[in-house]
């Protein structure tokens, strides 16, 4: 398992790449702005207003001491009604800031949720766009999974860049009021807190480094976690007692995580600790002159509170947007990956005056030495095919297991194009045609087919999704399928919930979820059906009248079987006999026997097995 993963290197990341990374910030915002522009725009006048409070309580706490001094100096200045005043100014501003952070928290956590559904519904509609190539390279995968992890993450970085904008205009109210006491102070200030800045920087960039070389250990304890406890997969560890093996795997895995993890959480703390005593000593330090300054009468006793508590403030201001400044522009780092995943783009496109999908198809297909190879591979899936599919023509595909027959539809559909060689369509090659014309047109159920855990209704609809409210055309397809017996079984008739996922959903047997796929065949009037080993999981009752059925329902279409019973496959006009993915035979069933190949050495070996 662990061999064929792709490894990322743990790079560390510089202060200069994080900076720069701070360039992906506005896209960010262009994204929270579209997620809501309003909720954004309330954040953000809130914000403003709470950043002017650290520094108006403070002052009015300043005026309040220096009341209370003056009235116990019974000096002129002391004045009990002002005092009382200031005493309820500052509780009414406590009530104000307390009710600001409420509501700020309140819309940023509204703003994530909103933030993280809008991204998570631009990644699937990024991912539809993308080639079935893409999704098979791990690098893509990682990338995706990165991407999908920021959908969540990123919420905590809307509050971050937001907060440090707040913190900012507040240290500005602060700074001011203490470079008008005294500007060494400020010297003090910086001092104090620049070694803490430097290591949280180190350690943020050396975390992300880990975990980006971690991304695909993670998808691979996802799996195995999958795979340990999932109702598709107890059925098989049971009967192989696979849960220990899974169980010792995810172990060393997650094992190796928490070792690597922790020495860094380790190392950060002490650090940490270090460079915040050396914090604590500055700020006693210029608590200290401070001090001397109010006994030396050089200032008041409410200037020594408010002087103390800006330093104090300002200083862990300081302490707290360095560090949320390595955050931040951490997480703009990984804003890389979310828009390094949306720049990717398919390779499977159209041409910008694509040809509509012809209806009726005239001349038909022609495979043209058509090769292909799937990523990262020497071997050839398929090589040197050359054949046609008539209109109206019924072709078998036959050959063993690998010999490259659902390449070949896959090739048709244009979910990959062909390595070497060419497919026409009606003389012109398929790549000049409308993509999607192309695939409606196609009527194909691949034989790993998806078990949908949705209503049997909804099961049979998405065949052509665009008519998932014609409940006619829907029940019309479960007839032509076979699978309308079914619904006479259910409790809820079409309406029942299929699959054990979900509450009240009923388990179907191998060869009824095939009936229902096979009905998905009958949604669209596609002018050419192809089924992929439609009937593997049928009985022989079934297989019987699915094939009547399919027979009288494709007159005039074109149609591709894949199947291994050859009961099957001698149905068609044509077989097309496969081997390591070249074209070893054709012809019809008789002509083949006749022929005495590969094809009448495989029949009669099936058959023998019937005697
Ligand atoms: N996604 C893929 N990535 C890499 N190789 C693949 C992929 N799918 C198939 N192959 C390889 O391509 C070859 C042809 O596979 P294909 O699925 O077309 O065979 P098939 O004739 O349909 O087989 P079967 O009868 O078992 O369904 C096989 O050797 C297989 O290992």
């Amino acid at each position: 398992m662990a061999k064929s993963r792709n490894t990322i290197p743990t790079q560390d990341i510089s202060f200069k790449e994080r900076l720069s990374a701070l360039k992906n910030l506005p896209n960010f915002f262009k994204l929270v702005w579209q997620s809501s522009s309003s909720k954004t725009l309330i954040s953000f006048t809130l914000r403003i207003f709470r950043s002017a409070m650290p520094v108006a309580l403070l002052y009015v706490g300043k005026l309040i001491i220096d009341q209370v001094v003056a009235l116990n100096t019974n000096s002129p200045t002391g004045n009990l009604q002002e005092l009382w005043q200031l005493v309820a100014l500052e509780f009414a501003l406590a009530l104000l800031t307390d009710g600001l952070n409420r509501m700020i928290n309140l819309t940023d956590s509204l703003l994530g949720d909103l933030f993280s559904n809008y991204t998570s519904m631009r990644i699937m509609k990024h991912a539809a766009t993308l080639d079935l190539d893409q999704f098979e390279d791990s690098v893509f995968y990682d990338k995706l999974e990165r991407a999908r992890q920021q959908t969540v993450g990123r919420t905590v970085l809307l509050s971050q860049v937001m907060s440090q904008v707040q913190d900012f205009i507040s240290m500005a109210f602060l700074l001011t009021a203490l470079i008008a006491f005294n500007p060494w102070l400020i010297l003090l200030l910086l001092l104090a807190i620049i070694p803490s800045f430097l290591g949280e920087s180190y350690f943020n960039s050396k975390n992300y480094a880990l975990s980006r070389s971690q991304t695909p250990e993670r998808r691979e304890l996802d799996y195995l976690r999958y795979l340990g406890a999932s109702d598709e997969t107890a059925k098989e560890v049971k009967i192989f007692g696979l849960s220990d093996f899974i169980i010792a795997r995810f172990k060393t895995l997650s094992d190796k995580f928490y070792n690597d993890n922790s020495k860094l959480a380790v190392r950060r703390s002490l650090w940490g600790t270090f460079f915040s005593v050396l914090g604590t000593l500055g700020y006693y330090a210029a608590y200290g002159f401070i001090i001397y300054e109010t006994i030396s009468g050089k200032s008041s006793v409410g200037s020594l509170t408010f002087l103390a508590g800006s330093f104090r403030q300002l200083s862990g201001l300081m302490e707290t947007m360095l560090s949320r400044f390595t955050i931040v522009s951490q997480g703009a780092i990984y804003l890389n990956d979310f828009i390094d995943f949306f720049e990717i783009k398919p390779k499977i496109t159209q041409n910008q005056n694509a040809l509509p999908f012809p209806n009726p198809i005239k001349t038909g297909f022609v495979f043209e030495n058509v090769g292909f190879q799937y990523r990262n591979t020497d071997r050839w899936a398929n090589r040197n095919l050359s054949f046609t599919l008539k209109p109206g023509e019924k072709l078998a595909l036959v050959g063993e297991n690998g010999a490259g027959k659902t390449t070949l539809v896959k090739l048709l559909a244009r979910l990959y194009d062909p390595t070497e060689g060419r497919i026409l369509l009606d003389g012109k090659d398929l790549k000049e045609y409308e993509l999607e014309g192309l695939r409606h047109n196609l009527g194909i159920i691949f034989q790993d087919y998806i078990r949908y855990q949705m209503t049997f209704y909804q099961n049979i609809a998405v065949g052509n999704i665009k008519e998932i409210e014609n409940e006619e055309l829907v029940k019309r397809a479960a007839i032509e399928s076979l699978a309308d017996k079914l619904a006479l079984k259910f409790p809820d008739a079409y309406q029942q919930w299929l699959g054990r996922r979900f509450n009240d959903g009923v388990e179907l047997s191998g060869g009824e979820w095939q009936k229902v796929a096979l009905a998905r065949a009958y949604m669209k009037d596609a002018q050419v059906l192809i089924l992929d080993e439609p009937t593997a999981a049928l009985d022989a009752r079934a297989e019987y009248e699915v094939f009547q059925r399919f027979s009288e329902l494709t007159k005039g279409k074109s149609a591709v079987l894949i199947s291994h019973r050859f009961s099957t496959a001698r149905l068609a006009d044509r077989i097309l006999v496969l081997e390591n993915g070249t074209l070893l035979e054709s012809g019809t069933h008789q002509e083949l026997l006749k022929a005495d190949g590969r094809y009448a050495e495989l029949f009669n070996l099936q058959a023998k097995g019937y005697q």
